[in-house]
């Protein structure tokens, strides 16, 4: 099994109920994210899958998606609350669907971790699937 990772930031507003008392003002962080994607075969150039490619599709949900927004206002977050936790599931879900849709259904996404500062992450492991 081959682990690649890539690393991206964004920065991002947000507003929590319930986590900590501070959180429920209006705030920002400059989330930083590592995507790490798994497969087993190299192809003929000897790798799971170009960097640039899982770079792209990173690139493609954060700048696209989450960079300066308020998060809260976010489609996906209206019914939950925009947590790191959160977040990366997002980014892990919507990164596989860009690699399934345009590289390789067989890379997986393996972890998000979502840093919202330098000593605060959540990693997010997807659910474990057979690899395709
Ligand atoms: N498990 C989680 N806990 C918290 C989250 C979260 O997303 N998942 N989020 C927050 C808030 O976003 C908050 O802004 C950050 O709080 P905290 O780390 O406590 O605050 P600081 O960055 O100011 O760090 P200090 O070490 O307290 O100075 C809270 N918890
Ligand atoms: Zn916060």
């Amino acid at each position: 099994m081959f682990e690649l990772k890539v690393k991206t930031r964004f920065a991002g507003a947000h507003q929590l109920a319930m986590v900590g008392r501070k959180c429920e003002n209006l705030h920002g962080h400059n989330w930083q994210v590592e995507v790490y994607v798994k497969g087993d075969q190299l192809n003929d150039a000897g790798v799971l899958a170009d960097f640039g490619d899982i770079k792209r599709a990173v690139r493609s949900v954060v700048d696209g998606e989450l960079d300066h927004k308020f998060l809260n206002e976010l489609p996906a977050f209206a019914d939950t609350q925009p947590t790191s936790e959160r977040i990366a599931i997002y980014i892990a879900d919507k990164v596989q669907t860009y690699l399934d849709k345009n590289v390789d259904e067989k890379i997986v996404v393996s972890r998000v971790m979502a840093w919202e500062s330098d000593d605060a992450c959540a990693i997010y492991y997807p659910a474990p699937i057979v690899m395709k």
